[in-house]
């Protein structure tokens, strides 16, 4: 499949001071790919690269099959663009701010631009300056998506947005996604793109440290289990239960007529139901994978040498 944005080698320096170490990542078009990582790894570096706002030190950047540097006005058009940070000045008001955008990004539908404030609500008559931080934002949004272009780079898109509206703007990744636009977003936290991203990348001082499918970290990850049985004793359930591959943390909760243990188990859950199925359960528990830990794992683990580890960019391309 072709690929929407693609990078080798991507090096940038401000000053001395190395900030991205040979980055490679590809994302393939129509698909949703989101990069995390915490404060400083890289993530706005990398997606103003890829808009040419600033030039990488070395290295390679294809985006819609562009180098970026020679894209010019005509690649712009056929991205939608959310910086980190909106500066919005002037007395104007959203609605005439988006009129101005629209000759940077080229037509827009009829009726585009309200529908989509109106699933945000957002207030486009308002002045810019007068908007709170999370309006800001869904007009940035709004100017984003407005043109529907070929590749959306969204650079923490939530960000101030509360629960709500975020529904919405996951509706928004999905129903792009399904018109065949691609997605590049970022994010700290990974609750936020295991809701909108097939594929994430951990950016980590500067490297990528792990690419992923959203659905192979949750068959990797921790998760709790819980249950109550009848007819056996906690010693011989916690001793059961200690034999089964990826099994930890066993505690007994209650012990009496009937016991209730609690235990963790990392990657494939067959071998536990198998376990559990030869017990006379009467309550069981299985919670969501906590994907969160296992990528906070990553972020603090022993920095990775230039190599890519197993599982990463370079295994996943
Ligand atoms: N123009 C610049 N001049 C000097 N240093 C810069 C410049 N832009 C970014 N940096 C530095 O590069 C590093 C990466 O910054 P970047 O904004 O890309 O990180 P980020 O992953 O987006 O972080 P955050 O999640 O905090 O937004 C930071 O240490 C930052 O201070």
């Amino acid at each position: 499949m072709a690929q929407a944005i693609s990078t080798r080698s991507l090096t940038k320096q401000f000053g001395r001071r190395v900030v991205l170490h040979g980055v490679d990542f590809s994302v393939e078009a129509g698909s949703a790919f989101g990069v995390i990582g915490p404060n400083g790894a890289g993530k706005t570096t990398t997606m103003r690269c890829l808009l040419d706002i600033i030039r990488p030190t070395s290295g390679e950047v294809r985006v819609l099959g562009k180098d970026p540097r020679a894209g010019g006005p005509e690649l712009r058009r056929r991205i939608g663009y959310l910086p980190g940070e909106l500066f919005l000045e002037g007395r104007v008001t959203g609605r005439t701010l988006l009129a101005h955008y629209q000759a940077i990004s080229g037509p827009v539908a009829p009726g585009r631009i309200d529908g989509l404030a109106e699933r945000l609500g957002l207030d486009l008559d308002r002045h810019t300056r007068k908007l709170s931080k999370g309006n800001k934002q869904k007009l940035g949004l709004v100017q984003a998506f407005m043109h529907d272009p070929e590749l959306l780079v969204l650079d923490e898109p939530t960000s101030g947005l509360d629960p709500l509206v975020q529904q919405e703007f996951h509706a928004m990744v999905r129903e792009a996604q399904h018109n065949g636009q691609t997605i590049f977003l970022s994010s700290h936290v990974l609750s936020e793109v295991q809701q909108t991203a097939d594929t994430v990348a951990i950016l980590r001082d500067g490297r990528i440290i792990a690419v992923e499918s959203v659905n192979g970290l949750r068959e990797g990850a921790v998760r709790r289990v819980r249950f109550t049985a009848n007819g056996i004793t906690a010693h011989d359930a916690g001793a059961m239960l200690g034999g089964v591959p990826g099994v930890g943390h066993v505690a007994v909760l209650e012990s009496g007529g009937s016991i209730t243990l609690s235990a963790t188990v990392e990657g494939a859950i067959q071998p536990l139901v198998r376990a559990l199925g030869t017990l006379d359960l009467t309550d069981l528990v299985l919670e969501e994978p906590d994907l969160e830990e296992s990528v906070l794992k990553m972020y603090s683990s022993p920095a990775e040498t230039d190599q890519a580890v197993p599982g990463t960019a370079e295994a996943a391309r």
